[in-house]
């Protein structure tokens, strides 16, 4: 029985012109890196993922980093309106992805700019960074929306997302990199030594996705009583991507609707 969809986009010939913003530039392996992509959409089909492919931008470097394009918020999809202008012509395909499995579409609008990798739900609380690519607009318009929910922003520091800084664990705390943004407003915090420790996808039960590039996190995951998902996503992270951005994970929908 599927756990849900995890809307997924293949590497654009073009992924070595991504964006870098914190990051020096290193050279990306496109063939690795789609490779790389290959595994991961294996480890969310082998967790119980039905992984449904929304249409390539093959135009678009950045265009794998789909978690960018939409916020899923149990039945809704909000469409974000990138803060790099160059990544929003990704937003119509995954449009059309969020229609076809039968979500209920709104959209971010001007002066709003809003990544998908800035907003963190846990429970009912809808945590949005604020900073580089998420505006104070966007936010407004998205507490408009989300009215059942407890929305708060959280300023970043020199970080690309709030996601790039703390993800939550299945139990509800959250894994963090101290010095990116102010962990106090959180309720419960692991803070974690390696960068790539604070990204983590909760795959269903305890399994917890996590990159190759955090060995001791993933220890830690192991002792906290999770089962570690590794997955190597180097070749993104050279583009400071991660395990969340590569994935949107709609829980219980089964599959396009008709
Ligand atoms: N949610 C994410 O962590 N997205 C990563 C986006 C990386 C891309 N190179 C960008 O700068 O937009």
């Amino acid at each position: 029985m599927s756990r849900g969809i995890a809307l997924v986009r293949r590497p654009s010939s073009r992924l070595a012109e991504g964006l870098v913003t914190h990051i020096e530039r290193s050279t990306v392996d496109v063939d690795l890196a789609r490779r790389q992509h290959d595994a991961y959409c294996a480890a969310l089909a082998d967790a119980g993922w039905s992984v449904l492919d929304v249409v390539p931008a093959d135009h678009c470097p950045d265009s794998v980093f789909v978690e960018d394009t939409v916020v899923v918020c149990g039945s809704r999809a909000i469409l974000a309106r990138p803060g790099a202008q160059q990544r929003r012509p990704e937003v119509a395909g995954t449009e059309s992805a969020v229609r076809a499995v039968g979500l209920e579409v709104d959209k971010i609008s001007s002066p709003g700019t809003l990544d998908g990798g800035d907003v963190l739900q846990i429970g009912d609380t809808v945590y949005v960074g604020q900073g580089g690519r998420t505006n104070g607009a966007a936010i407004r318009q998205l507490r408009g929306l989300l009215a059942d929910r407890r929305v708060v922003a959280v300023p970043l520091g020199r970080v690309l997302h709030l996601k790039s800084a703390v993800t939550a664990l299945p139990d509800g705390t959250v894994v963090a990199s101290p010095g990116l943004v102010d962990v106090g407003i959180f309720p419960a915090v692991r803070t974690v030594e390696e960068d790539a420790g604070c990204h983590v996808v909760c795959l269903g039960g305890d399994k917890v996705m996590i990159s190759a590039s955090a060995p001791k996190t993933t220890s830690l995951l192991e002792d906290l009583g999770f089962t570690p998902v590794v997955v190597d996503v180097s070749e993104f992270e050279k583009l400071e991507g991660c395990v969340t951005c590569l994935s949107v994970l709609v829980p219980g929908i089964t599959g396009p609707q008709h």
